[in-house]
């Protein structure tokens, strides 16, 4: 039996609780400051009020104030904090784990940089972590939505890191007859796909909302539109991938990541509301308290194309999606699908 102890006690963070446990180890939960109303429901009965499900009996619950002893004697650190947490994540949290135990995180995401470097954010804890410290950092990307782990639906994803043997050993540690865990030392292929896929999630729910308002009924489906920016999205995020030196096999990754949250991911809200005609402002009121990580993604790496393409590097006309995706959430364009844009000619 091991010791591993979670950080955030949000959605998807305590639904791996769910593998771990049932592997027969201890597991410690570690509630973020913002977390309190999670972890004293949890201690009443073990019912998480965000994921929605009653997690194992016999997982030791602890308040942030308690981190210091919930991490005596852990063999592996999980963090689940969200993209709006990271700089509570970097400034509160890296400065106190110890070195010797490696550190697994759920967080999806890059963050952009002045040249239109696309940095994900196993990196950016590297670069954060407090001088002379060495962590030893690893994520998880891949298709697996939290409340579907919990219900131990069969799920494929991907772990990443610098350090081969302690992907096998964190492996070993999680992976059960319905976690399927590949792992990989392309970090930034993986995260890079995973992360990117938020950003296309949303451009692809446009067309659930665009066909409700089409029809005048919520509900209504039209798979053409919904298959032809699913397409087109794969199309974008390979030229991504490519762009920032990843695998191109870690598509696959983030193409299921795309599928999973274009059917039950927390996104297809914000894209479906846009799509019905609702100003992004609109929308991100009715989805008050919601985690959107794709709002920051799609406008980090939409910033980056742009830079990219001012300096030369990529044409504009190659990310029509994301480019409307962009003006969608920071320019108050109207939901206008370039089509045209998307149709290309091959001819010999
Ligand atoms: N949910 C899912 O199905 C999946 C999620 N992911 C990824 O995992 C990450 C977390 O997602 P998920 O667990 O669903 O999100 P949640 O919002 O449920 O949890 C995020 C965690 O981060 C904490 N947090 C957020 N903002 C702050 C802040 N400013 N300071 C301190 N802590 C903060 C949250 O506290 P609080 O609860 O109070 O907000 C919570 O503990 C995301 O990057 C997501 O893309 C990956 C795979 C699947
Ligand atoms: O990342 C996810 C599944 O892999 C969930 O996506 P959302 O954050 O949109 O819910």
């Amino acid at each position: 039996m091991s010791v591993i102890t979670f950080v955030c006690a949000g959605q998807m963070a305590s639904a791996l609780t769910f593998p771990v446990f049932e592997n027969g180890h201890e597991v410690r939960l570690v509630g973020s400051p913002l977390d309190r109303e999670i972890i004293n429901g949890l201690r009443k009965d073990n019912y998480h009020i965000t994921l929605k499900r009653t997690l194992h009996d016999g997982i030791k619950y602890y308040q942030i104030e308690e981190f210091e002893e919930a991490l005596e004697g852990a063999d592996l650190i999980i963090g689940g904090v969200s993209s709006f947490g990271l700089d509570w994540f970097c400034d509160e949290i890296l400065p106190v784990l110890p070195e010797e135990v490696p550190l697994l995180t759920v967080t999806k995401g890059m963050v952009d940089r002045e040249d239109g470097t696309m940095v994900p954010y196993p990196y950016i804890f590297e670069e954060r972590q407090p001088e002379g410290k060495h962590l030893n950092f690893n994520a998880i990307g891949g298709p697996c939505t939290s409340y579907e782990l919990a219900d131990h639906d069969n799920s494929h994803v991907a772990f990443c890191g610098k350090d081969p043997k302690t992907l096998k050993y964190i492996r070993s540690l999680m992976a059960t007859d319905y976690y399927h865990i590949s792992i990989s030392t392309d970090v930034v292929g993986v995260e890079c796909a995973v992360a990117l896929k938020n950003a296309y999630a949303l451009g692809v729910t446009l067309a659930v909302g665009l066909a409700e308002k089409k029809d005048g009924k919520i509900g209504a489906q039209h798979y053409n539109s919904q298959a032809a920016l699913f397409g087109q999205s794969m199309k974008e995020m390979g030229k991504l991938l490519n762009l920032v030196g990843g695998k191109p096999e870690h598509l696959v990754h983030g193409v299921g990541d795309l599928y999973v949250t274009v059917f039950g991911g927390r996104t297809r809200m914000i894209g479906t509301l846009l799509g019905r005609g609702l100003t992004f402002e609109q929308a991100m009121e009715d989805l008050k308290g919601v985690t959107l990580e794709s709002i920051v993604i799609a406008t980090r790496t939409a910033r980056a194309v742009k830079k990219l393409a001012e300096r030369g590097k990529v044409d504009l006309k190659e990310y029509p999606l994301l480019m409307h995706i962009d003006a969608i959430l920071n320019q108050g364009a109207e939901v206008d699908i370039p089509w045209d844009a998307f149709t290309w000619d091959d001819l010999d």
